[in-house]
């Protein structure tokens, strides 16, 4: 527990991604099982103590030190735990026990109950000195929130022992904390995990924005770029997963789907509901609004599920039988694909038609007429190009239709006035300085105080309020954890902003929670289109 708690300060008061790098990999070099694994576990946000709440800690301090004083502390830090740390009163005997393990410490918790919480992590904190109480209720709570990505300590695990973190981000989705296989893997004392025995998820392949590249399309495809969201959909050993593109198990969600795929297959496309409207260039698919109501539910009504139906329209194939074809080019991918059709269900898969076009010219037109909603532009695949994680330069490119949208990250948050004076509603946001996996830093491009429904402002505010990394005067600076799809009228050249761009009437167009904040735009992307 004493490393991890130094570990936590030092990462508070180091403010470089490299050096934020340097750090984790370090302590996961150095330190002993299964500490490291649990260490890991809190950084990706995969700590999970049923019985314990930030109401407990909250209970625990009002039996503890005079409540007046612990809510005015509490407002004044802003940080449960850090309050805690501090008030916390020094046992009045000399402690027998020497400070907890991390190991120890998940042993202890995992048997709490709701009931017996309070008492047995008050026995922790009596054993532990400020920083290690600091360090026990942040992992106890689950809830670590020093700005650590779960990628970047990926990227540090990585590094830690020099293995691809495209491998890492591979065997990820089968572990379970402590990691003791992954571990074992990475130093070089077990074979990398199966992956083969459950319906785990694959990272998706991405694409970039089309800005000045010169694309021949003799070596790409083009397809339509649907306007709903990316699954990917896993069945093995008679289960079925429908993942996000965060790699969300959102199965629950649409049964409808999970219930449709009996082949050993792991398959890529777009969820869409299906429209009214049959044929056309969208072939039956409604706009994003239907799909809408759809989202972030843990369970269906029979009148959704029939007003709202979903389906998915398959663009790629992983895996079948037990073969990864992910090595494969995308046009051999996409013939074993168009065979396996007619072995799916029709009324919950369909095809992502390719668009025939003789030359960029000739799709920039069909582009330009394509007016149906449920179409947000077009892709254009490398024909000889594999499935690989990630987003890879020249290999698959999305080119929108309506371009003046970007995706931005969260930095910081101010009230908003009148009827909004009691919510966090005005944004501050930006794009990546280069590439963050190289340690590229977020520059502030823009402000949007408008764009979001009255629940999505809760939502936000609440985001606001729990992300909070930093207090000036009435600013929250946030950990970088939110995206924003971000629209504007325009966008110009600036000296008075560090970005070297302004844009014009920013509102926010859709909040990306299935989208990890490295993935957002860079600043090249919104200069790209400046007029
Ligand atoms: N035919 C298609 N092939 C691949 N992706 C498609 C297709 N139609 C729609 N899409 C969507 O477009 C996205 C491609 O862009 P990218 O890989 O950059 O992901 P993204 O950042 O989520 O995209 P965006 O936010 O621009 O929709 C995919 O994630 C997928 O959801």
């Amino acid at each position: 527990m004493e490393r991890f708690a130094a570990l936590l300060d030092a990462l508070l008061l180091t403010p470089s991604r490299n050096g934020k790098l340097e750090l984790i990999a370090r302590y996961l070099r150095e330190s002993p099982d299964p500490d490291r694994g649990w260490a890991l576990a809190a950084l990706t946000s995969a700590v999970d103590f049923p019985a314990i709440k930030a109401g407990t800690v909250r209970t625990l301090m009002a039996s503890r030190v005079d409540p007046v004083l612990w809510t005015l502390s509490r407002d004044f830090v802003g940080d449960t735990a850090e309050t805690a740390s501090l008030l916390w009163p020094e046992p009045e005997q000399p402690q027998k026990d020497p400070p907890p393990t991390l190991g120890e410490v998940v042993d202890i918790l995992s048997q709490s109950t709701r009931g017996s919480a309070p008492i047995v992590l008050a026995g922790l904190l009596d054993r532990l000195d400020a920083q290690g109480r600091y360090a026990l209720i942040k992992f106890a709570t689950g809830a670590l929130r020093i700005g650590i990505s779960a990628r970047l300590a990926k990227v540090a695990f990585a590094q830690a022992f020099a293995v691809p973190v495209d491998e890492v981000e591979e065997y990820w989705h089968g572990q379970q904390p402590p990691y003791s296989d992954l571990f074992a893997w990475a130093a070089g004392s077990a074979p990398p995990p199966r992956t083969d025995l459950l319906p785990l998820f694959r990272p998706f392949m991405l694409a970039h924005p089309l800005e000045k590249e010169t694309i021949d399309l003799a070596d790409y495809v083009a397809e339509w770029k649907w306007d709903g969201i990316r699954v990917q959909l896993v069945h093995v050993g008679g289960q079925t997963r429908v993942y996000s593109r965060g790699g969300d198990d959102i199965s629950a969600s649409f049964p409808e789907i999970a219930g449709a795929l009996h082949l050993p297959a792991v398959l890529d496309g777009e969820l869409l509901i299906r429209g009214s409207a049959q044929g056309g260039e969208a072939g039956g698919a409604a706009s994003f609004n239907a799909l809408q109501q759809r989202l972030g539910r843990k369970a269906v009504s029979k009148t959704l599920l029939a007003e709202a139906p979903a389906f998915v329209r398959l663009y790629d194939l992983l895996i079948l039988n037990g073969e990864d074809l992910r090595e494969l080019p995308w046009s051999q991918r996409r013939t074993r694909l168009e065979e396996l059709l007619p072995h799916l269900d029709p009324a919950r898969f369909d095809l992502s038609r390719t668009i025939d076009a003789k030359d960029m010219d000739a799709l920039a037109e069909i582009r330009a007429g394509a007016r149906d909603a449920a179409i947000e532009g077009v892709m254009l695949k490398h024909r000889q190009s594999p499935y690989v994680a990630g987003r890879r330069t020249g290999l698959w490119y999305k080119w929108k239709r309506e371009p003046l949208l970007i995706d931005c990250v969260l930095m910081y948050a101010q009230r908003g006035s009148g009827k909004r004076s009691s919510f966090y509603s005005d944004f501050t946001f930006g794009c990546w300085n280069g590439d963050p996996d190289a340690g590229a830093e977020l520059l502030p491009v823009g402000k949007a105080y408008f764009g979001f429904t009255d629940e999505e402002l809760r939502f936000l505010d609440r985001h606001v309020r729990q992300h909070t990394v930093a207090k000036y005067g009435p600013v929250r600076e946030t950990d970088r954890s939110l995206v924003f799809e971000v629209a504007f009228d325009s966008v110009h050249l600036s000296k008075r902003h560090k970005s070297g761009v302004a844009m014009r009437f920013p509102r926010i167009h859709r909040i990306r929670q299935d989208k990890p904040a490295h993935e957002a735009d860079r600043l090249e992307t919104l200069r790209a289109m400046v007029t």
